[in-house]
C-alpha cells in the first residue's frame, strides 16, 4: 500500500522498479512504437556513428552549401577558392599549435589527405556557386570526391582501433559477468598505440577492492596477456574504476626515439615551458617531464642507460626555441661531442669545466641583477632570452672547484632559468662533493638500474626504497623510475632509444648559431672554453638579452666619457624616449653599493636643441649608469 503523501512511482513502462535513478524520471512516453521513440533513436544513431557517416554528411553539406551559394551569392566563388588556398597553406605549414591540437597532422599522409580534401571541396563549391550544385557533371564529381576521400577516412588506423574498442565495450557486460563482476558497465573508452583505457561503472555495492581480486579473471575474460591489465580507483567515485588494457608491451623492445614535428622554417619552435616527453611508461602512456626551472639528476649503474637518457633530454631541449645548452663531458667529449652544433659551449676536461661553470655562475648573477632592476623574481624564457641548461655527464669526475660552482648554480639558478642536468653513477656525499647540498636541490630524479638497494635512496631520496621504489631488478638499459612534481608513484618507464643517427639528425636540424661547431677553431676543449660562448658574453649583457635591450646595453658601453645624445640611443634601439628613460632608471637602480657617486661630466657642451643623456662607467665593475642631470 502506498504511503500517504508519497509521490507516485512513474518509472519507464516495462522498466524494473526499485532502481534509485528511475524514481525521479519524468513521465515520458518511451513506447517502442511511438514516433518520438523512432525519431530519437534515429538521431541517436546518426550522432553515435557520426565518424562513420561523415562522408555522407560532407556530401549533404556540400550540396546544401553549393545550392545556397548559387541561389544567393553566385559571385562568391573567389571566397571559397581563397578559403581553400588558405586551408591548404595552413595544412602545409602546420603551425605548432595546430599540430598540438591535431597530432595526426604530423604524418605526411594525413596532411596529403587533408590538403586534397580541402582543395577538392573548395574547388567543387566554387564551381557550384557559378554553375549550380546539380548542373552538368557536378553531382558525379561530388560522389566521386566523397568516394575517394571516404576510403582513407574510414580505413585510418585510429578508426580501426575505435571499432575494436567499441566491440569490447558492447561485449563488456558478458566479459564482466565471466570475470565475477556482474553488472559492471563500460561507460567510456579511449585507445592509443598500446591498447585502451576505459572507465568502468560497477554494480551498486561492488568496490575497487573486488576488482583487484578479480583482475586475473578479468584478464582471462578479455583474452589479454598475463599482467596486461591495470586497474586504478577513481577517487571521486567509489563505484567506478579505470581499466587499462596493454595489448602490446611498450617495454618489450627498445622504444624508438620520436622526433617532434619540425616547423617549415626548420628552426626549433617548441617551448621549454611545456613538459617534454622522454619515453613511455609501462602502460604505454608518455613520460612527460616539466623541465622549466628544474634541476635534473640521472643516476644508475654502469651500462644502465644514463648517457642514453641524457641524450634524449638534450634532444628534447634542442627542439625548444627558448632554451640553450652548455655541456660538460668528462669522458673527453665522447658523449656530448655529437651535439656540438647545438651546444653553445662544451668542456671536456676539468679546467675548461671549471671555467664553464664559473661562466654559469656569472650568467645567473647577471640575470638576477637584470631581474632585480625590473622588480621581477623569475626569468621567463623566450627565444631571445632563453633558459640555460648545463649538462654534466659523469658529475663525480668534476674537480672540487667545479663542484662548488655547480653547487652554487643548483642553489640559486632555478628562478633565473640556469639549470643543471647531471648524470652520475652513485650520487654519494663523497662523489657529489663534501658539504654539498646539490642532491637535495635536484627536482627531477631518474633512477635507472642500480646494483645495490641503498643506491635507490641515494638517487631518489631517503625513504623511497622502503616506499616501494626499487630498480635493482630492472633488466634492459634505459628503464627507470622517475620522481618529481606530479610523479609520486613508482611507475616503471623506459627512455626512448636515441641512436647515433638520431643524434646526428637532431643536432643537424636544430644547429644553433654561436654553437661550439659554429665557432671558429671548435673541436678542442681549449677553443671552447676560452670564456666566450658564441661571442655573447663579450657585451657583458646576460645571455639572451637581445634586441633593443642589447642595443641599449652596447650603446651605453661604447659611449664616450661625455655621454651620448638621446637621439643616438633612440637610433640604436629603435625605441622612444620613455622606454629609454625607464631602462636607464632601472640600470641606475642596479648600481653597485660601493660605486663612486656619479658626477656631472666636465666640459660637456650639448649641441643646441639636443637632449643629452650622460652615462658613466663604474671603474670597479665597468657597469654603466646614467649620470645625474647637470
Ligand atoms: N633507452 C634505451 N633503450 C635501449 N637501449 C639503451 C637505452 N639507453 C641506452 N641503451 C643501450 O645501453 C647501452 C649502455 O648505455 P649508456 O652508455 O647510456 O649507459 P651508461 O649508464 O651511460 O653507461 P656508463 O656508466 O658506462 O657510461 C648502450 O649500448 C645503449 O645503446
Amino acid at each position: 500500500m502506498r504511503r500517504r503523501g508519497a509521490a507516485p512511482y512513474r518509472g519507464r513502462p516495462g522498466g524494473r522498479r526499485g532502481r534509485r535513478d528511475e524514481m525521479f524520471m519524468i513521465p515520458v512516453n518511451y513506447g517502442r512504437g511511438s514516433d518520438a521513440y523512432w525519431v530519437g533513436e534515429l538521431f541517436r544513431v546518426l550522432w553515435r556513428y557520426r565518424a562513420e557517416l561523415a562522408p555522407l554528411y560532407w556530401l549533404a553539406g556540400c550540396f546544401i552549401a553549393g545550392a545556397w551559394l548559387h541561389a544567393v551569392h553566385p559571385n562568391w566563388w573567389p571566397v571559397t577558392t581563397l578559403a581553400g588556398i588558405a586551408g591548404i597553406a595552413t595544412v602545409a605549414i602546420r603551425p605548432a599549435r595546430l599540430v598540438e591540437r591535431f597530432p595526426l597532422l604530423a604524418r605526411w599522409r594525413v596532411r596529403l589527405w587533408g590538403g586534397g580534401f580541402i582543395g577538392y571541396v573548395s574547388a567543387w563549391l566554387s564551381c557550384a556557386a557559378i554553375y549550380g550544385a546539380t548542373a552538368g557533371p557536378m553531382e558525379s564529381f561530388a560522389l566521386l570526391g566523397a568516394g575517394v576521400f571516404a576510403g582513407p577516412w574510414l580505413w585510418r588506423e585510429d578508426r580501426r582501433r575505435l571499432t575494436r574498442v567499441r566491440i569490447v565495450r558492447d561485449k563488456f557486460p558478458d566479459t564482466a559477468d565471466a570475470a565475477g563482476l556482474t553488472g559492471a558497465k563500460m561507460v567510456s573508452a579511449i585507445m592509443d598505440r598500446w591498447g585502451w583505457t576505459a572507465r568502468i561503472k560497477l554494480r551498486r555495492g561492488q568496490t575497487y577492492t573486488d576488482v583487484v581480486k578479480q583482475l586475473p579473471e578479468l584478464e582471462s575474460a578479455l583474452g589479454a596477456r598475463v599482467g596486461g591489465t591495470r586497474a586504478e580507483p577513481v577517487m571521486e567515485d567509489a563505484s567506478q574504476f579505470t581499466l587499462r588494457l596493454v595489448e602490446t608491451d611498450p617495454h618489450a623492445a627498445p622504444v624508438n626515439w620520436e622526433p617532434r614535428p619540425v616547423s617549415v622554417t626548420g628552426k626549433p619552435h617548441l617551448s621549454i615551458t611545456q613538459p617534454v616527453t622522454v619515453g613511455l611508461f609501462e602502460d604505454g602512456t608518455p613520460i612527460t617531464v616539466p623541465l622549466l626551472r628544474k634541476h635534473v639528476l640521472i643516476g644508475g649503474a654502469t651500462d644502465s642507460g644514463k648517457s642514453g637518457l641524457l641524450n634524449v633530454i638534450l634532444g628534447r631541449i634542442a627542439e625548444c626555441s627558448d632554451a640553450v645548452m652548455w655541456g660538460i663531458d668528462l669522458k673527453k667529449g665522447m658523449e656530448l661531442a655529437p651535439w656540438s652544433s647545438v651546444l653553445l659551449r662544451l668542456a671536456t676536461d676539468n679546467d675548461s669545466a671549471e671555467r664553464l661553470l664559473k661562466a654559469g655562475v656569472d650568467e645567473l648573477e647577471k640575470r638576477a641583477e637584470f631581474l632585480m632592476g625590473r622588480g621581477r623574481r623569475e626569468w621567463y624564457p623566450k627565444s631571445d632570452a632563453p633558459a640555460l641548461y648545463i649538462i654534466i655527464d659523469e658529475y663525480a669526475e668534476l674537480s672540487a672547484l667545479g663542484q662548488r660552482y655547480a653547487d652554487s648554480i643548483a642553489r640559486r639558478g632555478r628562478a633565473v632559468c640556469v639549470n643543471l642536468i647531471i648524470a652520475t653513477q652513485r650520487p654519494t656525499q663523497k662523489t657529489m662533493g663534501e658539504n654539498s647540498a646539490i642532491r637535495s636541490q635536484m627536482n627531477i630524479r631518474f633512477c635507472l638500474k642500480v646494483n645495490e638497494r641503498p643506491d635507490v635512496d641515494l638517487i631518489l631520496g631517503a625513504g623511497k626504497l622502503s616506499a616501494g621504489w626499487d630498480t635493482t631488478g630492472f633488466d634492459g638499459a634505459g628503464k627507470f623510475l622517475v620522481s618529481g612534481p606530479g610523479m609520486d608513484t613508482p611507475r616503471r618507464g623506459r627512455a626512448f632509444l636515441i641512436t647515433d643517427a638520431d643524434v646526428t639528425a637532431t643536432a643537424r636540424t636544430y644547429a644553433r648559431t654561436g654553437s661550439v661547431a659554429d665557432t671558429a677553431g671548435a673541436g678542442t676543449s681549449e677553443s671552447r672554453s676560452d670564456g666566450r660562448s658564441g661571442g655573447r658574453e663579450t657585451t657583458g649583457a646576460p645571455l639572451g638579452v637581445s634586441g633593443p635591450e642589447m642595443a641599449l646595453w652596447a650603446a651605453l658601453r661604447d659611449a664616450p666619457r661625455e655621454g651620448v645624445t638621446l637621439a643616438v640611443l633612440q637610433a640604436a634601439t629603435g625605441k622612444g624616449r620613455p622606454w629609454i628613460y625607464r631602462r636607464l632608471k632601472a640600470g641606475q637602480a642596479r648600481r653597485h653599493r660601493d660605486q663612486p657617486r656619479l658626477r656631472p661630466v666636465e666640459g660637456h657642451h650639448p649641441p643646441a636643441g639636443s637632449r643629452y643623456v650622460s652615462v658613466r662607467r663604474c671603474p670597479s665593475c665597468a657597469r654603466i649608469s646614467r649620470a645625474p642631470a647637470r
